[in-house]
């Protein structure tokens, strides 16, 4: 990492962490440190490992090897401090309302109770004013289109005064507007609570601005740094393992396997052109 002056204290810290799904190694001696309050795109084609690291620092997946602290704890489930947006954007439909499909997520009523206490619903209510979704709150959760649906999801990650959001594909399916309003909306809100935020994606298009280091994972391996440090041809092909090309056209940034192969991923680095 290379942002300037004193780094805060790290909250999340892995070293040497492997981790095993169905035998076969996911993540191969990993080791990067996150501060406080840093704004992190998580980027990896699809099973690069982003969904099982989110697993592991909830605690849902044991590391084989190495070790992953958060604020200088040991995974485990049911930390508090840790906000969760699932990539399965299963959730109860039929005729539940939207606030209670938030209530449904918190902490010790996931069962979604009939009752709650006043400090519950005051957390509720706070929790969709900050996604701007009051006027979901009485909407039966069936009839919302995918990026309400996706609104309410990021309320419930707030439930519980998180520390670390950890957002799994939250642009997902989401328009391109929607995409860059959703992308202000964390920021803002992880800006103004201190929040640490770890959100995967497969186009940091509309986190251009907002994003302060890149997670890149490939092939087991992880870098963490700046755009400009992490989304060059010579970096990406020593992680890779293999010759990929970062390509800038028309300011976007495109990640292809050299020879003009799969476009990997796309960026718009305008601003960061080496
Ligand atoms: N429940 C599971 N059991 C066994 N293997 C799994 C399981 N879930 C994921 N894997 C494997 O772990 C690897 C990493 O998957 P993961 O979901 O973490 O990738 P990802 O980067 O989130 O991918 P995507 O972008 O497609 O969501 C993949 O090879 C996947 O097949």
């Amino acid at each position: 990492m290379t942002q300037q002056g004193k780094a805060p204290p790290a909250i999340l810290e892995a070293r040497d962490l492997s981790i095993l799904r169905d035998g076969r190694r996911v993540l191969d001696s990993v080791s990067f440190s996150i501060p406080q309050g840093r704004f992190v795109a998580v980027l990896g084609g699809n099973g690069a490992g982003k969904t099982t690291l989110f697993r592991a620092i909830l605690g849902l997946d044991t590391p084989s090897h190495g070790s992953l602290h958060v604020s200088g704890h040991t995974t485990q489930p049911g930390r508090s401090a840790i906000g969760y947006m699932p990539q399965s954007r299963q959730m109860v439909a039929g005729q539940i309302s939207g606030w209670h499909m938030v209530a449904s997520a918190l902490r010790g009523q996931r069962w979604g109770l009939p009752w709650h206490t006043p400090q519950a619903r005051a957390q509720v209510n706070a929790a969709l004013a900050a996604v701007d979704a009051q006027e979901l709150a009485a909407r039966p959760v069936a009839s919302l289109s995918g990026g309400e649906r996706q609104r309410l999801l990021l309320a419930q990650s707030l439930l519980d005064s998180p520390r670390l959001l950890l957002l799994d594909e939250p642009l997902a399916s989401l328009d391109p507007a929607r995409m860059r309003q959703t992308a202000r909306r964390i920021h803002d809100l992880a800006r103004q609570r201190n929040l640490t935020v770890l959100i995967s994606t497969h186009d940091i298009n509309p986190l251009e601005g907002f994003m302060d280091s890149v997670l890149y994972l490939a092939h087991g391996k992880a870098l963490l740094g700046s755009v400009d440090e992490v989304m060059t041809t010579p970096a990406l092909s020593a992680l890779y393992g293999a010759p990929v090309e970062v390509v800038r056209a028309q300011g976007r940034l495109f990640v292809v396997a050299e020879g003009g192969g799969d476009t990997l991923h796309a960026c718009d680095c305008t601003g960061h052109a080496h």
